[in-house]
């Protein structure tokens, strides 16, 4: 089986396509999600993808990727980044490298959104890129973990 990479998804990206799309774009969230898939197989890495409204299930998640000896992690934790110490400390726990992302570009917006928690326990963070974002860090992290683009 090829390598795990989770990809988890945080409170209101369910709603993706359909939230403030001025901001988020039109996107669904079934769209990020094959984009992932997609874009994982081209590294021969299996992206597992999962969202959640609660912040133990992403926490649990975060443990569950270190049992199934995940490559990597991208993290979109929606607001819970600007918040979550908990998440935070998930990440420092399981030593997996991960990269934060935002569909919006966090900086850009109310200040509340300009910290973030997870940001210290990720090797990178990318924001404002819209769902492409989620590719681009699909490809810093098979780069970083040394995965190969399959011709
Ligand atoms: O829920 C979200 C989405 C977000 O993470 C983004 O993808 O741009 C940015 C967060 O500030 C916000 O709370």
């Amino acid at each position: 089986m090829p390598q795990p990479i989770y990809v988890l998804n945080g409170p209101n990206l369910n709603l993706l396509g359909t939230r403030e799309p001025e901001i988020y774009g039109k996107a669904t969230l079934a769209d990020v999600e094959k984009l992932c898939t997609e874009t994982a197989a081209g590294f021969g890495l299996t992206a597992i993808c999962r969202q959640s409204n609660r912040e133990g299930e992403l926490i649990d998640w975060i443990h569950q990727a270190r049992t199934d000896k995940a490559a990597g992690i991208v993290l979109n934790a929606g607001g819970y980044t600007h918040t979550s110490v908990a998440l935070h400390d998930a990440l420092v726990g399981v030593q997996i490298p991960t990269v934060e992302v935002h569909v919006s570009n966090v900086f850009a917006r109310e200040s509340f959104r300009h910290h973030s928690f997870i940001a210290k326990a990720a090797f990178a963070s990318l924001c404002g890129f819209g769902i492409d974002g989620y590719r681009l860090a699909i490809i810093g992290l098979a780069t970083k973990i040394g995965a190969v683009a399959k011709a």
